[in-house]
């Protein structure tokens, strides 16, 4: 472990101020930078305050699996460590959200954990947290072949997360290095679209935990310039996604085919919102003895989000973007919006055509280089521009502080894109408001919808549910998994479906999962791999 002389404040103020105001069509001036003389007056003296945690209590919470550890109440009942446990006082967190409750135990215990819980509920430190513990108190990383064939420069992390896009890794890694301050433990993130020279220069300084995204970490890999035979933690952020069609091929690879220890030997966490059960049977061969965990109902969206689903003719939505935007206006109040398209080339016209008319937007997706992908992901989050123009690159796991609106402008094919979508607003106890435009061509989404809202507690429209009942619109399309058949949440973890997984499991958290099939996850991905299309084509993947 290296020990680090970066100052709290270093590490924390990447954290963006609060947008300013938006009320004319110039863009604002941007934020003063944060303190940077100590954590006393950091910008996280102002983070985490509105977390409004009896949201979270009543989450029905399921696990099951051999032996599952009780889970805790407070961070005083784990032991992480006296330095970990001054970074989560720095960070302000005053207790656990409820999948860190349950995660955090079985991940100290050494056990293989699928965890699955609602967007912005803490996932993230709940994969962090064990792993930075465990590193604090292994044994030190070891170099077991340097200079074995490998060369001198051969980097030997101790652990690995793995997550589907640039911007997530980034953001993981930003986390991770505000958990691991003083720590010693240090953190190295490799993806994509950026100069490899410094990441390797990063590399050679010493790794402990790398965060990458798999097509950047295969590189290095084939450069011999990572070895993951030290691995002793895996994490899949997203697991769901990374073990979709599009990534499968190259997780593989990565876990199963290159050094790594196998199951049993290292410890693997996968965590996602939602979690597909045909990919839970494949992401199995990555386990052994886990626990599977769901902290509310699975693939389901938290109520702190207020759903609307307008009716709108693909003519009309320029239009009543418009409206919605000039009505969130005349409020007056700060606040980011997220507008979520189909297609690259779709997300760069909206963008155009909202500047032209008064409205500061950017956009982000996989036709735009590294430096404009994240130019425009800050000048989104300091509210410089404080409408983002996004294809589904932006879908997961980004954690955007004070993004209020969500307008999926395009639905989405798949329920549970729609459900990571919405999911950037409504963070961490705070509500949030998400507005999909619906017409024809959303037919096949449109029981799943009116279930999820259901499921919800929101309010679905009459003509909604009359488009849901007609059988020929309930089928459901290839993507569309979980409707169709049954209940949509029935029975969570797989091998409660089948007879491979004996009796000797245990299952807490009462009877919120009835039976039932979970309807079929048929059909082919309409993503096309790391989705590197034509402009017109779906949105791309990293
Ligand atoms: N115990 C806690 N107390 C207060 N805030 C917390 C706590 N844990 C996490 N947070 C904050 O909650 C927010 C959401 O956390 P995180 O990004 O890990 O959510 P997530 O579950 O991974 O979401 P997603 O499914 O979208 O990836 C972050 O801003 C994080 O700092």
């Amino acid at each position: 472990m290296a020990t680090s002389r970066t100052s709290w404040a270093d590490v924390a103020d990447a954290e963006p101020a609060p947008p300013p105001p938006v009320t004319t069509t110039t863009p604002a001036p941007a934020p003063a930078p944060a303190a940077s003389n100590g954590p006393a007056r950091s910008s996280y003296d102002h983070q985490n305050t509105g977390i409004n945690f009896d949201a979270y209590e009543d989450i029905p919470v399921e696990t099951s699996g051999r032996d599952v550890p009780p889970p805790v109440a407070t961070f005083a009942e784990i032991d992480l460590g006296a330095a970990l446990n001054d970074n989560i006082r720095r960070c302000r967190y005053v207790r656990p959200t409820p999948v860190q409750r349950h995660a955090i135990p079985i991940s100290l215990a050494g056990r293989d954990l699928m965890a699955c819980a609602q967007t912005g509920s803490g996932k993230t430190a709940a994969f962090c947290f064990p792993i930075i513990s465990g590193i604090m108190r292994g044994p030190p990383a070891g170099r077991p072949q340097r200079g074995g064939g490998m060369g001198m420069r051969t980097a030997y992390p101790s652990a690995l997360i793995l997550s589907p896009t640039r911007e997530l890794s980034m953001q993981i890694h930003e986390e991770a290095r505000k958990f691991s301050y003083q720590t010693g433990v240090r953190v190295v993130v490799a993806y994509g679209g950026a100069p490899i020279t410094q990441q390797l220069r990063d590399l050679e300084r010493g790794v402990d935990i790398l965060v990458a995204t798999p097509g950047r970490l295969v590189d290095l890999l084939e450069r011999a310039r990572v070895s993951l035979q030290s691995i002793r933690y895996l994490a899949l952020d997203e697991a769901d996604r990374m073990l979709d069609m599009g990534f499968e091929p190259q997780v593989r690879r990565i876990v199963q085919q290159m050094d790594m220890p196998p199951p049993g030997v290292r410890q693997t966490m996968l965590f996602s919102a939602t979690f597909p059960k045909e990919i839970q049977r494949m992401a199995s061969d990555f386990l052994e003895n886990y626990i599977f965990l769901a902290v509310g109902r699975v693939g389901s969206s938290t109520e702190l989000i207020v759903q609307r689903i307008e009716f709108v003719q693909e003519a009309d939505k320029r239009s009543h973007l418009m409206d919605l935007l000039h009505a969130q206006r005349d409020t007056g109040k700060q606040t980011l919006t997220l507008v979520f398209v189909e297609t690259k080339r779709g997300a760069d016209s909206l963008e155009s055509w909202l500047c032209m008319n008064g409205f500061p937007a950017t956009s982000i997706h996989g036709d735009r280089n590294q430096q404009e992908r994240e130019y425009a992901l800050r000048s989104f989050k300091s509210g410089q521009t404080p409408i983002l123009v996004a294809t589904d690159v932006a879908a997961r796991g980004l954690d955007i502080p004070h993004v209020a609106h969500v307008v999926n402008f395009d639905l989405p094919n798949d329920i549970d894109d729609y459900v990571h979508r919405i999911g950037r607003t409504g963070r961490a106890g705070k509500s949030g408001l998400a507005t999909a435009f619906f017409n024809d061509n959303n037919s096949s989404m449109a029981k799943s919808l009116a279930e999820l809202m259901q499921e919800s507690n929101q309010e679905v429209p009459a003509w909604l549910s009359r488009y849901a009942a007609r059988p020929s619109y309930g089928g459901g399309g290839g993507r569309n998994r979980r409707s169709g058949g049954g209940s949509r949440f029935g029975g969570c973890d797989f091998r409660n479906d089948s007879s491979s997984f004996g009796k000797g499991g245990s299952r807490g958290g009462g009877d919120y999962y009835g039976g039932g099939s979970s309807g079929g996850y048929g059909g082919s991905s309409s993503y096309g791999g790391g989705g590197y299309g034509g402009a017109g084509a779906p949105s791309a993947w990293d």
